[in-house]
C-alpha cells in the first residue's frame, strides 16, 4: 500500500526520520511511539503538509511528492490538534471537504447523523476540544480515500464516540477497502481493533513490531 524509498525528513539540519527502503501493506496499521519521535511528522508528511526527500509511493502508482492532486484524492488526515478558523462553522467544513474530495451525495449527512453532531452550525470557535475532534474525524472520513491517517484519534473522545469511530473504521476497510495508520498512547483501547501490524517509530525510523 505504502512504499518508501530513500526517505527522509529533516528540520532544518535535524534528521528527523529516514526509512530507506520499505512496504507497508493495505490494512489497519498501530504506530507506536515516545513522544517526540517524528509519529506526527509523519502523518503531516504522508498528508501531503510538509515536504521531504526521497520517494513515497501510494499503491505503487501515485507519488505522494510528484501528483499532489492524486495523493490529496486518496489520503485524508486527521490531525491530532486540528486547527480551523475560528469563523467557519463545521457544516461549511463539511462542505468544503465534500466538494474537494468529490464526496457522494448523500455521505456528509450520513456521517453528521451517525457521529449525532447536532452542533455543527455553530463557528469553530465555540468548540469544545471533543466536538471538534469529532469535526476532524468526520472531515477524515469525507471522500472515498485508500488511506486514512488518524493521529491521536480517541484523545479526548467518550467512550461511545471511540465505539463509533471503531465500528466506522472497520466499515471502511471491509466495504471500500480503506487503509488506516492510527497512532494512539492508548494501548488497551488500540488493541481493540483488528489490527493488521504495529509499528514503531524510533531512533529516526519506522519498524515493524509485530503482525496479527
Ligand atoms: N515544525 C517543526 N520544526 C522543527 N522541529 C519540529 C517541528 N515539528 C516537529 N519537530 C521535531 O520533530 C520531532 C518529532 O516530533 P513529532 O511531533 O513528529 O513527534 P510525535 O512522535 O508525534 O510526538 P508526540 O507523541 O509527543 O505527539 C521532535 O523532536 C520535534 O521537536
Amino acid at each position: 500500500m505504502l512504499t518508501f524509498r530513500g526517505f527522509r525528513k529533516y528540520f532544518g539540519d535535524n534528521l528527523i526520520l529516514a526509512i530507506p527502503e520499505l512496504t507497508v501493506p493495505a490494512g489497519i496499521h498501530w504506530i507506536k511511539g515516545q513522544n517526540g519521535s517524528g509519529k506526527t511528522t509523519l502523518f503531516r508528511v504522508l498528508g501531503g503538509l510538509i515536504p521531504y526527500q526521497g520517494d513515497i509511493l501510494l499503491n505503487q502508482s501515485i507519488n505522494l511528492q510528484a501528483q499532489p492532486l492524486l495523493h490529496r484524492r486518496h489520503i485524508n488526515l486527521g490531525e491530532a490538534a486540528p486547527l480551523y478558523p475560528g469563523f467557519l462553522t463545521g457544516t461549511e467544513l463539511v462542505n468544503l471537504f465534500s466538494q474537494a474530495h468529490k464526496a457522494p451525495a448523500d455521505q456528509a449527512a450520513t456521517l453528521i447523523k451517525y457521529f449525532n453532531a447536532d452542533y455543527l452550525h455553530q463557528p469553530v470557535r465555540a468548540y469544545s476540544s471533543g466536538m471538534l475532534k469529532k469535526l476532524s474525524l468526520m472531515l477524515a472520513f469525507i471522500g472515498q480515500p485508500s488511506l486514512i491517517l488518524l493521529d491521536e484519534p480517541l484523545a479526548t473522545l467518550d467512550t461511545a464516540t471511540v465505539e463509533l469511530v471503531y465500528n466506522l473504521m472497520q466499515e471502511y476497510n471491509s466495504k471500500h477497502q480503506t487503509s488506516f495508520l492510527v497512532t494512539s498512547h492508548q494501548d488497551s483501547q488500540m488493541t481493540q481493533l483488528p489490527l493488521t501490524a504495529t509499528w514503531l517509530v524510533q531512533n529516526q525510523t519506522l519498524t515493524q513490531l509485530s503482525d496479527s
